[in-house]
C-alpha cells in the first residue's frame, strides 16, 4: 500500500504520475480539509474534489480545481442576478458539490467521499484528513481573514503575520492507512496550510516514524512554483527554501527530493533526513510526473 498526503495543486500533479505506476487499489490519498466550507449554498471540499477529479481523469489541469471542459452557466447567471461567487464553480463541478452537500446531511464527510469516488469508479482510497470542520485563518498586518479571502480577493498580496487553525482529529482509517503502508509520500503541496495540518494531528507523526517516508520539495530555490507557501513559511519563521520544508518534516522524513538546481542546499538539510536526492521536480508533462514517481517509489 502506498499512501500519499495531499493538499491542492502540487500533489495532484505528482498523483497523475503515481497513478500510472502504482495499481489504483494499492493507493490511499489522505487529503487536507482546512479549506472546506459552504460557498454559494454548497459544501466545497476543494482539495478533496481536486484529488477525486485527478484520480478520475476529470481534472481541469490548467487551474487544478473543477472539471475539464466544464461550463459556467449557473455561475454567469448568478453574477447576472447580482450574486457574486468567490469560488467560480462550473456546472458539472457544482453537481458533485450539490450531491456531496446532500450526502453530508446523512453521512460523514469521509462516507460521502467514498460514495462519490466509488460512483466515479476510482479504485484508490480517498480519505479526508478529518471529518471535523476547521478553517485556516490568515493574520495579516491589519486583519484576520479566511484563506480564500486572502488567496482570491486579496491575491495573496497582504503581508502575513500568522497562519492559524483549530486543531482536528484524524478521520477513521487515517492512522491505520499510514501504519499499514509500505511507503508514505508527502507531495509538494503547501507545507504550512496543506501538509503540516495533516502531520500535526494526534498520532500521525508516531505513525509516520514507523514507515518509509519520501517528500518532494514545493520550493525551487527561494520561490514556490505557485501559491502563497513562501509567505506562510516566512511568517512562521522557517527558511524560505527547501531547507525550511525539511525542518517541518525532519522528525520522521527518510528521503527528501529537491530540484537538481538546488544542490547547494544538500549539506545544510537536517541530518536526521537519511537521504536527500536531486531530481527534476518541476512537473509540467506527464513524463515529468511518471519519471518522478519512478524515482520516489521504492
Ligand atoms: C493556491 C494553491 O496554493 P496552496 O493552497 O498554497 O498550495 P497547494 O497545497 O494547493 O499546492 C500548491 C503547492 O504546490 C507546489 N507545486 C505546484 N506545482 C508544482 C510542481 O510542478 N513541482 C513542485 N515541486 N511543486 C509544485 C507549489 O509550489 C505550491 O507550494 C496553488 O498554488 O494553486
Ligand atoms: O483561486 C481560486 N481557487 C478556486 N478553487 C480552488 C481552491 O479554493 C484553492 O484555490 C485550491 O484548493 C488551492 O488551495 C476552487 C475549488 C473548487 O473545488 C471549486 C471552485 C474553485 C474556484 C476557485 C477560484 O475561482 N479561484
Ligand atoms: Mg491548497
Amino acid at each position: 500500500m502506498i499512501t500519499v498526503l495531499s493538499g491542492g495543486t502540487g500533489t495532484p500533479k505528482l498523483l497523475q504520475g503515481i497513478k500510472e505506476v502504482v495499481k489504483p487499489e494499492d493507493l490511499t490519498i489522505i487529503v487536507n480539509t482546512l479549506e472546506n466550507n459552504y460557498f454559494s449554498g454548497v459544501y466545497v471540499a476543494a482539495d478533496i474534489d481536486t484529488v477525486m477529479y485527478t484520480m478520475a481523469d476529470l481534472i481541469n489541469d490548467e487551474f487544478w480545481y473543477g472539471q475539464k471542459d466544464d461550463t459556467f452557466t449557473t455561475h454567469e447567471t448568478l453574477e447576472k442576478i447580482g450574486y457574486h461567487e468567490t469560488l467560480k464553480i462550473g456546472d458539472k463541478d457544482r453537481a458533485i458539490k450539490i450531491q456531496k452537500t446532500e450526502l453530508m446531511k446523512k453521512y460523514s464527510l469521509q462516507e460521502a467521499i467514498k460514495i462519490q469516488k466509488d460512483a466515479l469508479k476510482i479504485k484508490s482510497t480517498i480519505l479526508p484528513m478529518s471529518n471535523e470542520q476547521s478553517n485556516v485563518k490568515i493574520k495579516t498586518t491589519d486583519a484576520i481573514m479566511d484563506f480564500h479571502e486572502f488567496l482570491i480577493e486579496n491575491q495573496s498580496k497582504p503581508e502575513v503575520i500568522d497562519v492559524m487553525y483549530e486543531p482536528v482529529t484524524p478521520a477513521s482509517g487515517v492512522i491505520e492507512a499510514i501504519e499499514n503502508s509500505d511507503q508514505v509520500i508527502i507531495g509538494p503541496s503547501n507545507p504550512i496550510t496543506s501538509i503540516n495540518p495533516i502531520i500535526q494531528m494526534p498520532g500521525v507523526i508516531k505513525a509516520l516514524k514507523k514507515v518509509h517516508t519520501t517528500a518532494v520539495s514545493p520550493f525551487i530555490g527561494e520561490t514556490v512554483v505557485s501559491g502563497p507557501a513562501a509567505k506562510f513559511m516566512k511568517a512562521l519563521g522557517f527558511p524560505v527554501n527547501p531547507v525550511g520544508v525539511a525542518q517541518i518534516y525532519k522528525d520522521f522524513l527518510n528521503h527528501y527530493i529537491i530540484n537538481t538546481s538546488d544542490d547547494k542546499y544538500i549539506n545544510i538539510i537536517d541530518e536526521n533526513i537519511t537521504k536527500v536526492s536531486l531530481d527534476n521536480i518541476i512537473l509540467k508533462t506527464i513524463d515529468d510526473k511518471i519519471n518522478l514517481a519512478h524515482k520516489i517509489l521504492l
